[in-house]
């Protein structure tokens, strides 16, 4: 069939309301007239989709017709968000689709609104394996990303009376447009049992079997021009799990028990962000992703090619984390036992194609899996990471302490992902020497070739285009189109920087971009927020090492410091808090509680709230960052140096006009390179000033003693004014900042109390401020996903594009 045939037209606003209405009526099956908001969101999903399928036929083909290599991404998350506009804005639908709509009496927005989430990621890590899906189809590189169909993504959160509450999320109750099951594509994955030795071969006969099916979204590269395959798993029990007999003996549960053990597999995501649990069914979901994934890889290699060997040449895996690392010795499995292949040779071309990325030097996000668990769920790959092991200490002879996959009865996933990878990277420049340095130091020597940086990046078609249309339509008019596909081009609005009308214009991009943002927080959350403010945003997930904690005391202090002299001339702020805990972080949750507490004592002053409002909407996620980080003045970018990988809010936080107020630490050190130390608030302690601090005992209290606004403020807490009703609420934490304070929030805080004061002063000289945004958004075109892409594209993959 010849693809021409299938091809639609740029579709006339005729011509998309007829397909449209086409949609409406014979695929969702509803009459116009009645039509609900869902339904025409389902009927324009169908439209777009229609116009997403050909450029992914035409690649897939081109792919297999032209034999290129792919690149395969294997990740336990992938934080999509919506699709739907997305989509629109990269087959260059939007400016039709919106106008077919007002002719129709309806707001595209509002229409977009309507989809959920696919909310299938924690946070950065998955965020960004959906960054980089998006740019590999920009840029025409061959490319499918694995992961697991979650029935159930990240929980959903709100507060009940400051406190978080988790409520499972449910994206697949109602249809999703963008998923084609694939039934023919399913595998089946083998959990536990036994290995047997049969004439020097080994015989692994698992206990439990499930399938695991394929579901296929199309990605659209921007241009329309290409579109890559996210392949996400379902669990599917295996025709046999049902256990029959034991039905008929009337134990029905008992019956259907294997059956609903396989459906868990892929039931529900992991919400810890970084803290490895150890648990079975965690470990049973990674190596159901690897196995189906690994499987399909070899397969479909298979189809065109007989010779295993020349697997490097064809393909590359990336694993994202450790999550996937069990995917060296199962690709070895599959070379030595079912084809053959001698031990060496499968370590050596597994090698070849993995390569693995590290996203965090926190020692409880590093994974290890127990001996007895790994033998006990997967034991063939235990004995060929034993075999790994003893390969490799042979090679290199005896290892320091500490080195070794298997150690402490614990098989480190990180070693293991090193050992059977050709390329390691870290995800910004200062990370990756920590990982050389502090995590991967002996295998650095044994293998000094094997570590590079890649600095993250992020999609300026959702982060920009899609997000701020305002300022996507004044970079357009400025710089004609194309800055979305070549981001550096953004340097060219240093041209204008000095024409008082164009930063007026750009001003009105942050304005307008703030009466949206205090439009739906009013709307969507019953929030109030003035636009005529500093809009000061902090949206992450909550953890300690990024400090929501010192962000809130300094809140506190602010707020003291107004209420002594409200007419010292201060600029309105807007504290804007956004971010969920681990549901068992108990120290993230106490802070959560306090951000809130303090909000609700804060906003009902009535000496203050004209001058500082704080909010805390719930249930932050991708949909919401698109309407908070437009509308930023200042980017709360505050971890203890040493402990945020990368970061990439920073980034779109910053190609957004907002200026930074942060440590060295990440990716900050990069944006503040790029955007140059007078466009950059910076504040606290280097990394090595941190370790250094750690080993002073009583740093804590010794900054404390040092600074009267924190003692003011630990004051206020300690005597209730933010829990009359229970005034040592916040014991746990008073007492972490005083005799531990691990991520040295006392340390830093003058520091960041200064340098805040510096942030209103610079406010206040408004043609400074405009100047110092301005710069920001023309020196962070690097921060582009597309740039991280043709990096691992030339150091780790070794693709070419097909565009
Ligand atoms: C096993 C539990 C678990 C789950 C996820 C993770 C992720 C690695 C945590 C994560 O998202 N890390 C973030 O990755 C981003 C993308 O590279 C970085 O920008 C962030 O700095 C890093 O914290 C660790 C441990």
């Amino acid at each position: 069939v010849d693809l021409d045939d299938l091809t639609l037209p740029e579709p006339t606003p005729e011509q998309f309301r007829r397909s449209l209405l086409h949609h409406l009526q014979y695929t969702v099956g509803t009459d116009p007239e009645h039509a609900s908001k869902f339904d025409w969101r389902m009927a324009l999903s169908y439209t777009i989709r229609d116009r997403a399928l050909e450029p992914w036929f035409d690649a897939t083909r081109r792919t297999w017709n032209e034999d290129r290599k792919r690149v395969y991404y294997l990740s336990m998350e992938f934080l999509i968000g919506r699709l739907l506009e997305d989509a629109t804005i990269n087959l260059g639908l939007r400016d039709v689709a919106v106008e077919v709509f007002d002719r129709l009496g309806l707001d595209f927005a509002d229409i977009a609104d309507d989809e959920p989430d696919a909310a299938l990621g924690n946070g950065g890590l998955g965020r960004l394996a959906a960054c980089y899906l998006e740019s590999m189809a920009t840029l025409g590189c061959p490319a499918y990303g694995y992961g697991i169909r979650y029935e159930h993504g990240l929980f959903k959160q709100r507060f009940e009376g400051g406190r978080q509450v988790e409520a499972p999320e449910d994206w697949l109750v109602t249809d999703n447009p963008w998923s084609f099951t694939r039934p023919e594509s399913a595998y089946p994955v083998g959990f536990r049992g036994e290995v047997v030795e049969q004439d020097g071969r080994q015989i692994w006969t698992p206990q439990l079997q499930v399938l695991a099916e394929a579901h296929d979204t199309p990605v659209v590269g921007y241009g329309r021009q290409w579109a890559n395959t996210l392949r996400l798993w379902a669990a599917k029990p295996s025709a046999d799990l049902f256990d029959l007999e034991r039905f008929n003996a009337g134990d029905f549960t008992a019956a259907a028990e294997p059956e609903a053990w396989a459906r868990t597999l892929s039931r529900v995501l992991y919400p810890n962000d970084t803290t490895s649990r150890g648990k079975e069914l965690r470990l049973s979901q990674e190596y159901f992703l690897t196995s189906a994934s690994v499987q399909d890889i070899v397969r479909r290699y298979l189809e065109t090619h007989d010779d295993l060997r020349r697997l490097p040449e064809y393909v590359a895996i990336q694993m994202n984390d450790t999550h996937p690392a069990i995917a060296g010795p199962e690709l070895i499995r599959l070379l030595v036992d079912d084809h053959g292949f001698g031990f060496d040779a499968a370590v050596d071309l597994s090698t070849q194609v993995l390569g693995y990325t590290n996203h965090t030097l926190l020692p409880e996000a590093l994974e290890h899996w127990s001996v007895g668990l790994m033998r006990k769920v997967l034991p063939r790959h235990l004995q060929i990471i034993e075999q790994l092991d003893r390969r490799d200490a042979e090679l290199h002879g005896p290892r320091p302490e500490g080195v070794g996959l298997i150690g402490d009865d614990q098989v480190r996933m990180g070693d293991l992902a090193f050992v059977t990878s050709h390329k390691i990277n870290g995800v910004s420049a200062l990370h990756t020497d920590l990982v050389r340095r502090d995590l991967f130091p002996a295998l650095d020597s044994l293998h000094p070739d094997r570590i590079v940086n890649v600095t993250n990046g992020v999609t300026p078609r959702r982060w920009i285009a899609l997000a701020n249309p305002p300022l996507a339509q004044l970079l357009t008019d400025t710089l004609g189109s194309g800055w979305e596909t070549d981001l550096e081009r953004l340097k060219g609005l240093e041209d204008h920087i000095d024409d008082p009308a164009f930063r007026e214009a750009f001003g009105a991009t942050k304005r307008q971009a703030k009466e949206r943002l205090s439009g739906w927080l009013a709307d969507h959350h019953g929030i109030e927020v003035p636009t005529d403010a500093l809009y000061d945003v902090q949206v992450k997930r909550l953890h300690e090492y990024k400090r929501q904690l010192m962000n809130i005391l300094w809140t506190i202090a602010h707020w003291q410091r107004i209420k002594r002299d409200p007419g010292a001339g201060w600029v309105p702020r807007v504290k804007i808090f956004g971010g969920k805990a681990a549901p068992s972080y108990v120290m993230a949750k106490d802070i959560i509680r306090l951000i809130n507490d303090v909000a609700a004592v804060v906003n009902a002053d009535p000496e203050t709230r004209d001058l500082l409002q704080v909010v805390y909407p719930a249930n932050y996620n991708v949909s919401m960052a698109e309407k908070l980080i437009p509308a930023a003045d200042l980017s709360e970018q505050i971890s203890t140096a040493g402990m945020e990988a990368s970061g990439t809010g920073n980034m779109k936080f910053a190609l957004n006009g907002a200026l930074t107020i942060g440590t060295l630490d990440g990716a900050n050190v990069e944006i503040r390179e790029h955007v140059g130390a007078d466009n950059f608030f910076l504040f606290g302690l280097t990394a090595d000033e941190v370790t250094a601090r750690r080993n002073e005992p009583d740093h804590a209290r010794t900054a404390i003693e040092k600074s009267q606004a924190m003692r003011d403020v630990l004051q206020a807490i300690a005597e209730g004014t933010f829990s009359p009703d229970e005034p040592n609420r916040y014991g746990a934490i008073l007492d972490m900042i005083w005799n531990s304070d691990w991520f040295l929030v006392a340390s830093d805080f003058d520091s960041y109390d200064e340098t805040q004061q510096a942030v209103d002063r610079t406010y206040l000289d408004h043609e400074r401020w405009q100047r110092m945004a301005l710069l920001n958004v023309a020196r962070t075109g690097y921060f582009s996903s597309d740039r991280s892409v043709r990096e691992y594209m030339s150091r780790i993959w070794n693709i070419t594009p097909a565009l």
